[in-house]
């Protein structure tokens, strides 16, 4: 059975009222393949989840950036899983580079919040990735390798785990991995995952890219065997959002 082809749209920090229900409409709008081609998930800022979840096309999904790694309680500003599953929101992205450098979210940390969430029933995309002086010392794999071992760690059921690979240098920069440099990570994250997990879940889990996938260079990216998929950050909050959900192939 093939991975059905998944498409997140990262809005990271941005959008007001009128932006947010301007991209809905443009969404809900959209003519793509249907949900047995394409998974499509948007992942708005916390404080539009209720809205994109009321206004969005019944076949696309909402997803949170982030979550809490325990029960809630006495965490200023922080958002529980337990908060996403009451409000109905499926789908939430954990380890995102711009928090792991940001706000020092270690491997351990991101596997101990991917296990918490998916525990609570939330699907997970968690987020690996190479910063560029990684990539210059020729430790991509390594550190791709830990990061995903770190959730491996923590976890046994993978089935609602998609991985997403967001190489550091290209997050915002518009220097997208070629398709070449993004097959030979996710192959070599699937061969990972078959060594230390099992080949089932190698062959069953997405592994998607991101980093500055745009309606432009998605199709290419797409051909990859071992790309399935993408989580957009910029190029989600545009009409061209609807180009790469239907690169899905
Ligand atoms: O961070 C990203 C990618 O962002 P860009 O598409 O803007 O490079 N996805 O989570």
């Amino acid at each position: 059975m093939g991975r059905k082809f998944f498409v997140g749209g990262n809005w990271k920090c941005n959008g007001t009222i009128e932006e947010v229900k301007k991209i809905i409409s443009i969404l809900n709008g959209g003519d793509v393949p249907s949900s047995d081609v394409v998974e499509v998930v948007v992942s708005p800022p916390f404080v539009f989840l209720p809205l994109v979840k009321s206004e969005l096309r019944p076949d696309f999904h909402a997803a949170a950036q982030n979550c809490w790694v325990k029960k809630g309680g006495a965490y200023t500003g922080e958002i529980s899983a337990e908060m996403l599953v009451n409000l109905d929101i499926p789908w939430v992205i954990i380890g995102h580079s711009e928090r792991r450098a940001l706000l020092g979210e270690t491997n351990e940390f991101v596997g101990e919040k991917v296990a918490y969430a998916l525990s609570k029933g939330l699907k997970v995309i968690a987020c690996v990735g190479e910063t560029l002086e990684q990539r210059e010392a020729g430790s991509t794999m390594e550190v791709v390798a830990a990061q995903t071992k770190a959730i491996a760690d923590k976890i046994s059921d993978w089935s609602n785990v998609v991985i997403a690979y967001e190489p550091v240098w290209a997050i915002g920069t518009g220097k997208v991995a070629t398709p070449a440099q993004a097959q030979e990570v996710h192959a070599a994250l699937r061969g990972w995952l078959s060594s230390n997990v099992s080949a089932e879940v190698a062959e069953s889990t997405r592994i998607i890219y991101g980093g500055s996938v745009n309606g432009a260079n998605c199709k290419e990216l797409a051909a990859q065997p071992d790309v399935d998929g993408f989580l957009v950050g910029g190029a989600s909050l545009k009409p061209e959002f609807i180009d790469i959900i239907k690169a899905a192939t």
